[in-house]
């Protein structure tokens, strides 16, 4: 596999997240086959795999929908298996699937969310108000989530996960089923959340055009790390002209689809 050394100026920082040696099975299906990586300390990290390749199980795992049985997860130092408190308190999620209450208002969705974080009514308002600053959702807050487009609702699920100032943010491709538009304005602002806040990020995706030159990317393909690294390190390893050609010699799959959405 190809591993790229990470950056030097971030190596005395425990990373926001260690993957180690972990492996993940449904039955006889091997989901997940002895994955290690890392996300450094205030990187965007894409986890780019296909359909399948096991990304949303990693999620699982790294949330303790699962437990881990093989291998080791820790969260800015913490172990997910002997702190797990530590470990989940620093920690925001977005979910592939829509989670917020159709029927509360915008507003009544965040605040339930504060307060499950200890986070009380003014205290959450003026959160709200910090992290909305400029946006058009502001206007929103007393709409019922129902009443909100499909990028909208993703959106305020992001600013939800935000809410608490978690150092680590994992987002399960949190674009799907979007027009290019709302995808767009959603990889925008979350980079602008990344860098106002200064956060760490795991973005799931098997969109490669959603990845940018700066990141860091990690390939998993089949429930391997094929490749992990900064995206001209991979390119370059690969001696490849981009990141979906390197992909694509890593993986075998064709480069020349929009995305990767019907290879597994
Ligand atoms: N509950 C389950 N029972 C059995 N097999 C499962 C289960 N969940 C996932 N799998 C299998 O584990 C493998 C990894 O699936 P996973 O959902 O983690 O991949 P993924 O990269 O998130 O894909 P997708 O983008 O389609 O969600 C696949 O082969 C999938 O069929």
């Amino acid at each position: 596999m190809a591993r790229i050394a990470p950056d030097p100026s971030t190596a005395a920082a425990p990373p926001a997240l260690e993957v180690v040696g972990v492996s993940h099975s449904y039955g006889t299906r091997k989901a997940l086959d002895d994955v290690s990586f890392t996300v450094p300390q205030g990187s965007f990290t894409a986890l780019l795999g296909p359909n399948g390749a096991g990304k949303s199980t990693l999620f699982s795992l790294v949330t303790r929908l699962f437990n881990v049985r093989d291998g080791a997860i820790r969260i800015l130092g913490q172990d997910l298996a002997e702190r797990p408190g530590e470990a989940l308190r620093r920690l925001g999620v977005v979910f592939q699937a829509r989670t917020l209450d159709l029927e509360l208002s915008i507003r009544q969705n965040l605040k339930y969310h504060a307060a499950l974080h200890g986070i009380s009514g003014a205290a959450a308002d003026r959160r709200i108000a910090e992290i909305l600053a400029g946006s058009e959702l502001l206007e929103r807050l007393g709409d019922k989530a129902r009443n909100l487009s499909g990028g909208q609702l993703r959106r305020v699920e992001i600013v939800r996960a935000f809410m608490h100032r978690p150092r680590l943010i994992l987002l399960d491709e949190p674009t799907v089923g979007l027009d290019i538009r709302s995808r767009a304005e959603i990889v925008a602002e979350v980079r602008r959340l990344v860098m106002d806040e200064n956060v760490s990020v795991l973005w799931a995706t098997h969109l490669i055009d959603e990845i940018d030159e700066t990141d860091r990317v990690v390939v998993l393909h089949h429930g391997k790390v094929l490749a992990e690294g900064l995206v001209p390190d991979v390119v370059e390893s690969e001696s490849a002209g981009s990141i979906r050609d390197a992909f694509s010699r890593l993986t075998g799959l064709a480069s020349r689809q929009p995305d990767l959405e019907m290879v597994s």
